[in-house]
């Protein structure tokens, strides 16, 4: 492989895309960060709300990328069976699920209020 002329941009780009293609959680992912940034232009957020909002969808991702990245390594190093393997698939998935929890409560603890004073408020 030549590695002589790769760019670092185009190769991170290029593992944020195949995580897409290969990735059924990223595509949920990616419609709930559009979701919540849509809801948060029509809420019409503060400077630090956006900050929160910003931080999780990164975090989100930033998760999901790297469970990509330690599956992927983890089927190429033991195809079959292992007790490690499934550890190291588990505890990532584990990452993924602690930032889309911590993501949730931050998104309702914003959009929760604003859209009940919206609709009866
Ligand atoms: N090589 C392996 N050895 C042992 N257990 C494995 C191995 N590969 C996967 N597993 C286990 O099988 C289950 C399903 O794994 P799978 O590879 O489908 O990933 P996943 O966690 O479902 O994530 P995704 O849906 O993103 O692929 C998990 O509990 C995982 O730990």
């Amino acid at each position: 492989m030549n590695k002589g002329h790769s760019n670092p941009f185009s190769n991170a780009f290029r593992g944020i895309v195949a995580s897409y293609h290969t990735e059924r959680n990223m595509k949920v992912h990616l419609v709930l960060g559009l979701l919540a940034v849509t809801l948060g232009v029509w809420m019409d957020l503060r400077a630090s709300e956006w900050r929160w909002i910003g931080l999780c969808i990164a975090l989100v991702f930033i998760a999901e990328l790297a469970n990509t990245a330690i599956e992927t390594l983890v089927d190429l190093v033991s195809p079959n069976d292992h007790p490690l393997a499934k550890k190291a698939k588990d505890a990532a998935a584990g990452a993924v699920l602690v930032a889309s929890g911590l993501a949730a409560v931050i998104g309702v603890s914003i959009f929760f209020p604003k859209v009940w004073t919206y609709f009866f408020g």
